[in-house]
């Protein structure tokens, strides 16, 4: 019997695309049929969200063709994408923060024009948010520079569902879980299984191996700007997925055995009327919990309390590890190196005056280390591709002297084999005396702490400890309040 595929909703072929001396790029192949979801994998900087905004119609390569619906399509762009039904919810949420969640439905919506509008874009992104997130309690009067980086997330998402008129075929999402807890992960995950069974067609990006494993029906790895791989989604593992992708298979990791600890916190904290936090020289302490529930608010203040003086200490008591790294961590205009250093001007300085050879010397050194993928340090920061961008902020914190390193979800967008570094990195550090504050919307990482503080409504309602910071306990806790016994 031979079996009718059904027509490309999109087909790329032979696209290549270079920013200047880098090649994202190289030749890549990739038609999108309908009622599939394909995983995109592959380590930062190999080319996702550039093969995705070729497709989504924001980049035209410089060689290649593209086809729609089998006709081949000649002025490509953002228009003709958005009119076949092509949406993409991008890595770097890409929302107006100082319009509502309805005004920013009405931009994305151009047809919900004229007498009445607020009332109808309502009911579209609603709807939408109803569907993807049932129970999300987002109010879409809400401002969107006041919402958390999960809740944002969630808006674009459901925004990408949302149909006003012209209903969605393929959706794009680049890293869509990167902030949000396991919980709002399940739902989204849950929806595009619903999306992509009633004929939709869904482009799946992520570091998470498991999300792809268990909701893609075909996955597609990517490596230096090339397709080195693709199969139906049940014929890969997480292990062979982490090899095609080119990076070293590791032992799962696990929490240390922790030595005698000091006796006196260095770290002290009170949330409300819920449990207090402390951490001690050398621990590596987590928050855990669902998504907004206190977690940012506590590192935040904790950076504050440790850095309130008027004039910059050659000694900082704290470095932070932003999260949301376009709201407080990257300076968009400035070079990678300068990004880099911002934080240890102090310890570069001669007289006052920073050595540029001392600077470099440094930046090369944690480029190497932690494996930033760019030719040149002095290229700009929005250069880098956002895995990338993100390392950059880590090297930033870790290469100071600070004994406290607040980390506010830092591996967002970061993929597997660098995360393992990473974790590699932050172990010998605490090893050497240095306390970690980790807040990690990953069970994975939460479970790789010394000691977990549970928040819930703002407030600490559980501390685990050893043995007992298991999955079970951290969802007990953050559901009902109290670990399992
Ligand atoms: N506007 C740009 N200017 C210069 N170089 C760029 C630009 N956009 C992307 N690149 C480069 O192209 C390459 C591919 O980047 P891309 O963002 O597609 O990677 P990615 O696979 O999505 O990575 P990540 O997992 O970190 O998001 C990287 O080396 C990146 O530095």
């Amino acid at each position: 019997m031979t079996v009718r595929m059904s027509k490309a909703i999109i087909e790329v072929a032979d696209a290549k695309v270079s920013f200047g001396a880098v090649r994202a790029l190289a030749g890549v192949t990739l038609a999108i049929r309908p009622g599939e979801c394909v995983g995109l994998v592959g380590h930062n900087g190999a080319g996702k969200s550039t093969i995705v905004s070729v497709i989504n119609g924001g980049l035209t390569p410089q060689q290649g063709s593209i086809s729609g619906d089998g006709e081949p399509l000649q002025r490509y762009g953002i228009n003709a994408a958005r009119v076949r039904g092509i949406r993409c919810v991008f890595q770097e949420l890409s929302l107006c923060p100082n319009l509502t969640v309805v005004e920013n439905t009405r931009i994305l919506h151009r047809q919900v024009g004229g007498l009445g509008w607020r009332r109808r874009a309502r009911l579209v992104i609603e709807r939408s948010l109803d569907a993807v997130f049932p129970g999300h309690g987002i109010e879409s009067d809400r401002t969107v520079g006041d919402l958390s980086i999960a809740e944002r997330q969630m808006v674009e998402i459901a925004m990408a569902f949302s149909d006003s008129g012209i209903a969605p075929r393929l959706i794009i999402l680049d890293e869509p879980t990167s902030s949000l807890d396991a919980s709002l992960t399940e739902q989204m995950l849950a929806y595009v299984r619903r999306f992509v069974a009633s004929g939709g067609a869904v482009i799946l990006i992520s570091h998470i191996l498991h999300e792809i494993l268990v909701t893609a029906s075909r996955i597609v790895v990517m490596k230096d700007g090339r397709i080195v791989a693709e199969r139906p989604g049940d014929a890969w593992s997480e292990h062979g997925l982490v090899e095609a992708m080119g990076s070293v298979v590791k032992g799962e990791a696990h929490r240390r055995t922790l030595r005698d600890l000091a006796k006196e916190p260095v770290v002290i904290a009170q949330t409300g009327r819920g449990l207090p936090l402390q951490a001690k020289r050398g621990e590596i302490v987590g928050l855990a919990g669902l998504a907004g529930h206190g977690q940012t608010r506590m590192l935040m203040n904790l950076h504050a309390a440790s850095t309130a003086d008027w004039l910059p200490r050659r000694d900082p008591a704290v470095t932070f590890v932003a999260g949301d790294r376009r709201l407080n961590g990257v300076f968009d205009l400035w070079s990678v190196l300068k990004n880099f250093s911002i934080a240890s001007l102090h310890d570069l300085a001669l007289r006052g005056v920073v050595d540029a050879e001392a600077e470099a010397e440094r930046a090369g050194e944690w480029k190497r280390r932690i494996d930033i993928r760019t030719p040149d340090m002095t290229n700009r920061m929005l250069s880098l591709s956002g895995g990338n961008q993100q390392k950059v902020l880590f090297a930033r914190s870790l290469a100071t002297r600070a004994p406290v390193v607040l980390m506010d979800d830092p591996m967002r967008g970061v993929d597997v084999g660098t995360k393992q570094e990473v974790y590699e990195i932050i172990r010998q550090e605490a090893q050497r005396g240095r306390t970690f504050v980790w807040y990690s919307t990953e069970m994975e990482e939460v479970c790789l702490c010394d000691r977990v503080y549970v928040f819930r409504e703002g407030e600490i309602v559980a501390e685990l400890a050893g043995d007992a910071v298991t999955e079970e306990n951290i969802l007990a806790a953050s559901f009902k309040g109290e670990a399992a016994a």
